[in-house]
Order: structure tokens, then sequence, then C-alpha cells
């Protein structure tokens, strides 16, 4: 599948979201982290911002609930207008249920792994889902170093992905940028997170066609 890129809001100046959303016009999704000082050490923006930001920009929002209870809030979030909502497996005690409310409400659905996480137990949810992300830094803050552990789960969910029709999009998220994303392409995923890496650029939209490019480059 082609590359596609979405960049991380973490990274962005919060008093100025909607500028920093138009500021990358050539990014595929919006990637909005959504933190509760509860599922992680670290607090970000809750229903609110996302639903104001979807009226700023046209660009689609990934929401990733980094929260103790996506339950009971993730098909707000699709209700909110994400265009992809995404619930931690270590979080979620209804995964099922919780999915099929994303997708009934228009969004595509994802599944979080933390890095410790192996992929192979969530197998029989894979028709329940649009999308796997692979955490490639314990979750919680941006800027953290890229774990290279992660990658034979890369290539693990890839093969799994595979043998169930190819259709889900597998996400990296974390430490992504012009070096690692490489890697992250030559092992199978196809949907890349990038904050550091893009809002930390003097150019971020120029910094979305280097990493699209280096990640097209590795996928052969
Ligand atoms: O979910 C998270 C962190 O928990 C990520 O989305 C980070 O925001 C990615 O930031 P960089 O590692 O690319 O700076």
């Amino acid at each position: 599948m082609a590359v596609q890129i979405s960049p991380s809001i973490l990274a962005a100046d919060f008093a100025r979201l909607a500028d920093e959303a138009a500021a990358v016009p050539n990014a595929d999704w919006l990637h909005v982290d959504v933190m509760d000082y509860h599922f992680v050490p670290n607090l970000t923006l809750g229903l609110p911002v996302v639903e104001a930001l979807r009226k700023a920009t046209a660009t689609p929002l990934d929401c990733h609930l980094m929260i103790a209870d996506p339950d009971r809030w993730a098909p707000q979030y699709a209700e909110a207008g994400a265009g992809s909502v995404t619930i931690h497996a270590e979080a979620a005690k209804a995964p099922v249920r919780t999915l099929r409310e994303i997708r009934a409400q228009g969004a595509r659905a994802g599944l979080a792994l933390n890095p410790a996480t192996a992929v192979e137990p969530y197998e029989d949810l894979l028709p329940e889902l649009d999308m796997l992300l692979l955490m490639t830094v314990e979750p919680g803050f941006g800027g953290q170093k890229f774990l290279d552990m992660v990658l034979p789960k890369v290539r693990r969910a890839r093969e799994l992905v595979r043998r169930h029709g190819g259709r889900i999009w597998v996400q990296v998220d974390g430490g992504v940028d012009a070096e690692t994303i490489g890697r992250c392409a030559e092992a199978g995923a196809d949907v890349f997170v990038a904050g550091s890496a893009v809002y930390g650029a003097s150019d971020p939209g120029a910094a979305i066609d280097e990493l699209r490019a280096a990640a097209t480059r590795a996928q052969g």
C-alpha cells in the first residue's frame, strides 16, 4: 500500500493547533494523542479539542487513545468526527464491542500494542480491525528514542495481516524519523506517525515529503 504519513500534534504548539494543522497540507492524517494521566503519565487533550480541530482542518484525524477506559470513550471520538480511532489492547476490556462501535460511527477502528505486547494473541481480532498500531516507544511522551526491538513484531504483524487478506494497515508510532522510517517500511509498516521529525523541522511540509520518500524507497 502507498505510504501514509500522520504527523503527531503532540510535538506541535498547542496554543496554535489550527495553524499547526495548516502547516502540514501534505499529511495523510493528523495524529491526535489523547492521554489521561492514568493509562500513561501524561495529560494532553480530549473531545472538545478534537471537535474544534475537526472544524479547523480538512485533514482526517487519527485519534490514538492512551486512556484507561477506551470502551467508554472511543465511540464518542468517532462520533466527534475522527476518521480513525485507535484503542490500546492493554486497556480495553471489551475490545470487540468497542471496535464495532467505532466502525458503526463511520470511523476506521485501530488496535494499539505497547512495545512489550505480543501481536499473536490478537489474531482473532483482526476481522474487527482497520489498523494495527505498533508502538515503537513506550507511550506517553514525544521525542523518545526508537525501539529497534519492535521491528521483528512489525514483520510478524505484516505476515498475520497478509494471511488475513492484507486489508489492515500497519502503523508505527514513536521515534520515527528520516533514518528509522526506512527500517519500519522494510519490515512492513505502511502508516507512519512522526511528531518531532515533522514539527521539530524548520519546514514541516518538507519533512513529510522527505519521510514519505524514504519510506517509499524502503518499500522497494
Ligand atoms: O503516541 C506517542 C507518544 O506516546 C507518539 O505519537 C509521539 O507523539 C510520537 O512523537 P515522536 O516520537 O515522533 O517525537
